[in-house]
């Protein structure tokens, strides 16, 4: 739907989202995902055609909900001062082409940065793995930066997979949830287990769980773990 953001339901709505993204944000610094002013959320304005995303290389420290920029979903910007994050077309592509995503994160988070420097999926080792991803974390292509070339990197990288990360050749890390808060919680955990399985390969050679034990894990985690209605 092409939302009107004078409506007062959909300005209702866009006000909520610059909140959320911002806070977010000072997610990823507190999770030690980000240095200076790379990396970047977004969230899709729910019921609408818009996203919030951060400004570009604005530092963290001053990024609040007012300075959050909001964008239709071809990246045009219909509200904000400041000019929006290189990453929004890409960004933009993602929430077009997956009308189950919310939000969308990307970090150059250390471990999992170095995975995609590499050029090496993350291997299945971990029973955390297999919960929120569901497998292996897979690579993509090497995507220049400004276009929407990074966002079908992502998009094309994760289809036919569970997983909610993708590692970009030489570059980074871009996440994707129901919610936005669900695609931050994917970038903190695919740098946990980046970290751990770092360490583990670093003293030999790695087995990774079974298919049906990786099936058994995701199916309960994403059913039954935590606190349900
Ligand atoms: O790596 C990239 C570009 O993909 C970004 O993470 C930048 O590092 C931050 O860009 P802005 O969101 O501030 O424009």
């Amino acid at each position: 739907m092409t939302a009107d953001p004078a409506d007062p339901a959909v300005s209702a709505a866009i006000r909520q989202m610059r909140r959320t993204v911002a806070e977010l944000h000072a997610e990823l610094v507190s999770n030690g995902l980000v240095v200076w002013t790379s990396g970047n959320v977004s969230a899709r304005v729910p019921g609408t055609d818009l996203l919030v995303i951060k400004p570009s290389g604005v530092s963290y420290a001053d990024l609040t909900a007012e300075s959050m920029v909001v964008c239709d979903l071809t990246a045009a910007r219909v509200a904000g001062e400041l000019a929006p994050s290189s990453d929004t077309a890409s960004h933009a592509y993602i929430y077009r082409h997956m009308p189950q995503v919310g939000g969308v994160v990307h970090t150059h988070s250390r471990y999992a940065t170095a995975w995609a420097a590499r050029g090496e999926p993350i291997p299945c080792v971990l029973t955390a793995m297999a919960d929120e991803f569901g497998g292996d974390i897979p690579v993509g292509p090497f995507a220049p930066i400004g276009g929407e070339e990074i966002g079908r990197a992502v998009v094309t990288t994760l289809s036919g997979h569970r997983s909610s990360a993708v590692l970009l050749r030489s570059h980074g890390v871009f996440t994707v949830g129901a919610a936005p808060r669900d695609a931050v919680k994917a970038a903190v955990m695919c740098e946990d287990v980046a970290a751990t399985v770092h360490l583990a390969v670093s003293r030999g050679e790695l087995t990774p769980l079974a298919q049906d034990q990786i099936d058994a894990l995701y199916r309960r985690y994403q059913t039954e773990y935590g606190q349900r209605p």
